[in-house]
């Protein structure tokens, strides 16, 4: 079945992964339209890695289920063939070489593009018979995207799959993913701290922060449905009930609120302006963030 043809590629119902005594995700809902690229963003620790991996199969949930591309993640060969996966630290087998790579791809997935494997590894300069372990971060990150686009998934995720990049590379590997996804049917999640990435590349937004989903939705209604609001100090407890306060911070004289309305706000005591992507990440992790703790998230352009 074509990814066109499903409603969500991913379908979480309260799911949890639990290490030990600790949830590293818990209560988690998600229906992740297919067709679109996701950008998940939160903090270090936030539970991305937990929830891309239960994506992908390589955990076992502790609590709810996953289903991915109308199964259960990983349930069979079929299954796995159908999602590629490249993990945080972009893996390879070191002593294998770029050329031992895409033949190991070959025989190991059935819809395996060889022609467009190779056509990439050449457009990228990699060299066939060098050995994995010497490439470079940026080297190994493309040809880790290069295998996984190459077993022509129905879903790709990337595990903050540019974080190790300097800039250029990072542009090169977002370029070669852009270039992809608006050449096949293919549905894209991938985590970053970079908010400039996600708004490079992705349509749809999960926020998670402290295991939780804090936020998911269509980027372009998120962004016209969120807006600040600043005037004369006043308690946000008293805002008409359609609009639901994000983050509140307050001077001796002056309120500023972000909050979630799908409403016009017509109170002309407030100056209202929309907020950019960044605004609305960080308002989220504002949100459940401790006083004492600053969210880190890093903004580069
Ligand atoms: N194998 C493990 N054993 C015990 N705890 C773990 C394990 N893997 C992850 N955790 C914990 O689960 C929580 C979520 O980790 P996870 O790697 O999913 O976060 P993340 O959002 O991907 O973070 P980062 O951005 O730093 O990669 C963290 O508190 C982490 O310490």
């Amino acid at each position: 079945m074509s990814t066109g043809l499903r409603d969500s590629v991913i379908r979480a119902r309260g799911l949890g992964k639990k290490y030990r005594q600790r949830w590293a995700l818990q209560d988690c809902d998600l229906d992740l339209p297919a067709g679109r690229v996701v950008g998940l963003v939160g903090p270090n620790g936030a539970g991305k890695s937990t929830l891309l991996n239960l994506a992908a199969g390589l955990l076992a949930p502790s609590a709810g289920s996953i289903e991915v591309c109308g199964g259960p993640s990983a349930a069979d060969v079929a299954q796995l063939a159908r999602v590629g996966f490249v993990a945080q630290d972009t893996p390879a087998y070191a002593r294998l070489t770029v050329a031992d790579h895409l033949a190991l791809g070959r025989r190991l997935n059935p819809a395996w593009d060889d022609a467009a494997a190779r056509e990439r590894v050449a457009r990228l300069g990699l060299d066939p018979k060098q050995r994995a372990g010497t490439l470079s971060g940026g080297q190994r990150a493309q040809l880790a995207l290069t295998l996984a686009l190459a077993k022509r998934p129905e879903l790709l995720i990337l595990d903050e799959p540019v974080a190790a990049l300097d800039p250029l590379a990072r542009r090169e590997f977002m370029q070669l993913l852009m270039e992809a996804v608006a050449e096949h049917e293919l549905s894209v999640v991938l985590s970053s701290h970079l908010v400039s990435d996600v708004e490079r590349a992705c349509d749809y937004l999960v926020v998670l922060v402290d295991s939780r989903v804090q936020v998911a939705g269509d980027l372009d209604e998120l962004l016209a449905t969120h807006h600040r609001l600043v005037g004369a100090r006043r308690d946000p407890d008293r805002l008409p009930a359609h609009q639901q306060v994000i983050s509140a911070r307050h001077t001796d004289r002056q309120t500023t609120l972000l909050v979630r309305t799908e409403e016009p706000i017509h109170d002309p005591s407030w100056s209202v302006d929309g907020i950019n992507l960044e605004d609305l990440v960080l308002a989220y992790m504002d949100r459940t963030a401790p006083a004492v703790r600053r969210p880190r998230l890093e903004v580069q352009r």
